[in-house]
């Protein structure tokens, strides 16, 4: 493989937590007191890893992909998101090799859900849930993180331009 070939992308999300909404991370309906707000499910994770994604190849970013203002999206699964961005990123002739996330929730605990959410997000993605990392950090109760106002995701991906 020559290096040269090998792009990264790097994907960042917020939602705000909001009483009578669900938490839905990585494709995982977590219990909670509280949801995240969003013209789709807001699944801040998706969307960062999405992000990534399309970092990768120089694709804009979701919103460009589906836009918050078109009503096809409202209340949307982004696993399906997901799965559409996936789908583009290999149209364009590149390969998924690995991604990595962290989720900055100060609540609820999300260690339990880690691995459901890596096989969720490597199935959409179509790739191995070994490529598929996941961590969860709180912010020491800083920030709006850490004053649980909203959860925050980031991202990183490793993509290849297929040649052949
Ligand atoms: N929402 C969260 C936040 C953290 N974790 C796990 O706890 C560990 C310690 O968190 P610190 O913020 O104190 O570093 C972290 O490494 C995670 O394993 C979690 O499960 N859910
Ligand atoms: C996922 C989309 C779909 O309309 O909407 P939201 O759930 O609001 O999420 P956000 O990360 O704010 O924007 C991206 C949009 O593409």
């Amino acid at each position: 493989m020559d290096p040269r070939n090998l792009r990264i992308g790097q994907g960042y999300d917020v939602h705000q937590l909001v009483e009578g909404r669900k938490l839905i991370m990585g494709g995982v309906d977590i219990p909670h007191t509280r949801g995240l707000l969003g013209h789709s499910d807001a699944d801040v994770l998706a969307h960062a890893v999405a992000d990534a994604l399309l970092g990768g190849v120089r694709g804009g970013d979701i919103g460009k992909l589906f836009p918050d203002t078109d009503p096809a999206y409202e209340g949307a699964d982004s696993m399906k998101l997901l799965a559409a961005v996936a789908d583009f990123v290999r149209e364009r002739g590149y390969e998924i090799l690995d991604v990595d996330s962290v989720i900055a929730a100060q609540a609820p605990k999300l260690s339990p859900y880690r691995d459901q959410m890596r096989e969720n997000l490597a199935r959409a993605m179509g790739i191995s849930p070994e490529n598929v990392g996941v961590k969860a950090t709180t912010t020491e109760h800083l920030g709006f993180e850490g004053r649980e106002e909203g959860i925050s995701a980031t991202a990183v991906a490793l993509l290849v331009r297929c040649t052949d």
